[in-house]
Formats: structure tokens, C-alpha cells, sequence
């Protein structure tokens, strides 16, 4: 999921298919999870400045500053590459093309720089891949754990698409049963639990809570999306029944249900990220049968394909061991494909 996630993500900013460039496609992937690291690590800097000189001692600054060279290095290449004038066109414009004729224009009131356009990317990568992933991994795991919502979400996919191969973006809107699983995924397990951090401008009061100005805030969606005064009906519980004729949207209209945010800061990409979660997972229940590796030995006998309509005729092995038929290949392409990429 997250090869396909960053993929797409790569197309769309700057026109690159690394699934097909090896060297590249591991440099890149390897910044990433490094990136990734460095969120997830807790800096005394970022909390107790004064104790900011452990994160030197333990090698935390260092590793952050080679990351940040690594990245600017890398999106300097594509800059490059670009800005070349012997450059072939594509059809369509990537996001960089976009930024790199504002910078040009150099028409708004601030003046955009280079460094202003690749910390631009960097966030549009940290913030559009592991997300969507993280997303269908844990409505897979959700659904596989709860096989009656597995079969509904199934039966509702498999009908709406009739004799068709693929579901696509128009099937979806008919689906309300499966758009409940992946809300109630995203109300049981935000893949950004604590947003984004926020700094108070000035001081303010909130929630019976002084809080001075340029104070840190986190706001918890995780405990949000489970707090039984906002769900009343067994919060902890996976039941995408809960929102069968209920309006709350995870867009930021509802403040029980912010996944994505709120307000000013909310994500930007809402729309792009809902259509990586649900065209590739409304592909993967239609086209297999799914279920815990253990649950059922005699299923998973054979090649291990559990297709609807599998024509697999010729299989390939993960370096994890699992293998993929050319069923499973052919849905992934189709995803990235249908969203224009
Ligand atoms: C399921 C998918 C996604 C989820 C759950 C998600 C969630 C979020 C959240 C919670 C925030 C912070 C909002 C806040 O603090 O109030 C955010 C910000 C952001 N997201 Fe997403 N996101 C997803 C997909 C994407 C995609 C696909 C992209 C890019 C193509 C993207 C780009 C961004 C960017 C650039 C920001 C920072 C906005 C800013 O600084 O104002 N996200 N996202």
C-alpha cells in the first residue's frame, strides 16, 4: 500500500513512476521512512529547550540535518530536471510544473523561492502517503477481523459493479455501507492521531484552559473519535452501521469526526486522499476473498488467490513470502490509473 500511495503521490507532484526505476525508487523510499523516523522521535528540543543539547548528544540533530540535505539534494535534481528547456512535455501538469510557473510569474505579494517550493513537496510526501496507506491497512485488518462486515461491504461492491472488472470513482458514490467502513476506520484509527501541532498566536481560553501565546497545542483526534459523550453506541466497537443514515462527514464539518482536521489548517488534499483509500480498497474486497493468515488452512491451498474471477496464470513472490497473482497486479495499476496518473 505504501508503494502504490507513494506512487501516485510521486506522479502527481512531479510526474515520476519510481515502481519502475529500482535505484531511484529505493533512494527515495529510503528518505521517506527516514522522514518518517524523525516525526515519530520525540526531540527535548521541540518541549524542554534548555535540554535541547541531548538530541545532539544522541545523534537525533545530526540525523535531521543529513535527512534535510538528502531531501534537498533530491528535489534540486528534479527541480533541474524540470527547469530543463530540452525537458519532454507531458500531457498533464504535475504540481511542481504548477509551482515552478508561480515562482516564475513571481506574481503573488511574497516573494516564492525555491527553498518555499521544495518544503512545499516535502510536505505534500509526508503528508499524502502514509496516511492513505495507514488507512486501507487498518480497514482491511477491521474488516478481516469482522467478517459480517466484510460480506456486507462485499456484497454491496460486488452488486454495484455488476459483470465490470473494476470499481471505479461513479460506483463509489452508490456505496453507502462500504464509505461507512472507511469513516468508521478513520474515526477508530486518524492516521494523524494528534493532527498537526498548532502554536496559540495570542493568548487565549479554551475548553476551561488558559493557554498562553505561542503555547504548543495538540489536539487528540484519536480520543476524539472515541469519546463515548460524542459515541454514545459502544465507541471502542468497529460498527460501520453507526453512520447509516447519520450526516457527520469526516470533511470538517463535524467536530466528533476529524480525521483530516479542521479549519484553516485542514488537509488540503481531502478529496485526493479519500479516492486513494476507497478506489483501492473497494478493488482489493470486490476482486478477493479476504481473511486472517491461519483462520481457514484449506482456503489457502494452491497458489493462494482467493479472486473473484481469478485468470492467474502466472505468479510472482514478495520478498515477504506472499505471492501476487497477476489479478492483484492488475488492480493496483487500475487505482493509480483511474485517478489520472
Ligand atoms: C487518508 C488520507 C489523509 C489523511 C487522513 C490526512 C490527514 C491530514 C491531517 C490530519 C492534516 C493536519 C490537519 C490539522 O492539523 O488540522 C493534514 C495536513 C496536510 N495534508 Fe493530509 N491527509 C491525507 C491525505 C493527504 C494527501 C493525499 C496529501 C497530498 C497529496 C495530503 C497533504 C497534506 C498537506 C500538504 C497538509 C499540510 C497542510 C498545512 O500545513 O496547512 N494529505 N492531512
Amino acid at each position: 500500500m505504501r508503494t502504490l500511495t507513494s506512487t501516485i503521490i510521486c506522479r502527481v507532484a512531479f510526474d515520476k513512476r519510481y515502481e519502475e526505476e529500482g535505484i531511484e525508487r529505493s533512494r527515495f523510499q529510503s528518505l521517506l521512512n527516514e522522514t518518517q523516523a524523525m516525526f515519530t522521535s520525540f526531540f527535548f528540543s521541540d518541549h524542554f529547550p534548555v535540554l535541547g543539547f541531548i538530541d545532539k548528544v544522541t545523534g537525533l540533530t545530526g540525523r535531521l540535518d543529513k535527512n534535510f540535505k538528502e531531501f534537498d539534494a533530491f528535489y534540486q535534481e528534479i527541480i533541474d530536471e524540470h527547469l530543463d528547456p530540452t525537458r519532454e512535455k507531458t500531457e498533464h501538469e504535475d504540481i511542481l510544473d504548477v509551482l515552478l510557473q508561480i515562482w516564475k510569474d513571481q506574481s503573488f505579494k511574497f516573494q516564492l523561492t525555491l527553498d518555499h517550493i521544495k518544503a512545499l513537496l516535502m510536505n505534500i510526501f509526508v503528508g499524502g502517503s502514509d496516511t492513505s496507506a495507514a488507512t486501507v491497512i487498518w480497514s482491511m485488518t477491521y474488516l478481516m477481523k469482522n467478517p459480517v462486515a466484510m460480506g456486507k461491504a462485499q456484497k454491496e461492491v460486488r452488486l454495484a459493479i455488476g459483470n465490470k472488472d473494476f470499481v471505479n470513482e461513479q460506483d463509489i458514490q452508490q456505496l453507502p455501507y462500504f464509505k461507512a467502513v472507511v469513516k468508521e476506520t478513520m474515526r477508530l484509527q486518524p492516521p494523524v492521531p494528534l493532527l498537526v501541532p498548532k502554536e496559540s498566536t495570542q493568548k487565549c481560553s479554551l475548553g476551561g484552559y488558559e493557554i498562553p501565546a505561542k503555547t504548543a497545542v495538540h489536539i487528540n483526534a484519536w480520543a476524539i473519535g472515541r469519546d463515548p459523550e460524542a459515541w454514545r453506541e459502544n465507541p471502542e466497537e468497529f460498527k460501520p452501521e453507526r453512520f447509516i443514515g447519520s450526516s457527520i462527514d469526516v470533511k470538517g464539518a463535524d467536530f466528533e469526526l476529524i480525521p483530516f482536521g479542521d479549519g484553516r489548517r485542514i488537509c488540503p488534499a481531502i478529496h485526493m486522499g479519500l479516492a486513494n483509500v476507497e478506489l483501492s480498497l473497494a478493488n482489493l474486497i470486490c476482486a478477493f476473498d479476504w481473511e486472517i493468515a491461519g483462520w481457514s488452512e484449506e482456503r489457502r491451498s494452491g497458489h493462494g488467490c482467493t479472486a473473484r474471477s481469478c485468470d492467474a496464470q502466472e505468479e510472482c513472490s514478495m520478498p515477504s513470502g506472499y505471492k501476487v497473482c497477476t489479478k492483484m497486479k492488475e488492480i493496483v495499476r487500475h487505482s493509480g490509473e483511474h485517478l489520472g496518473i
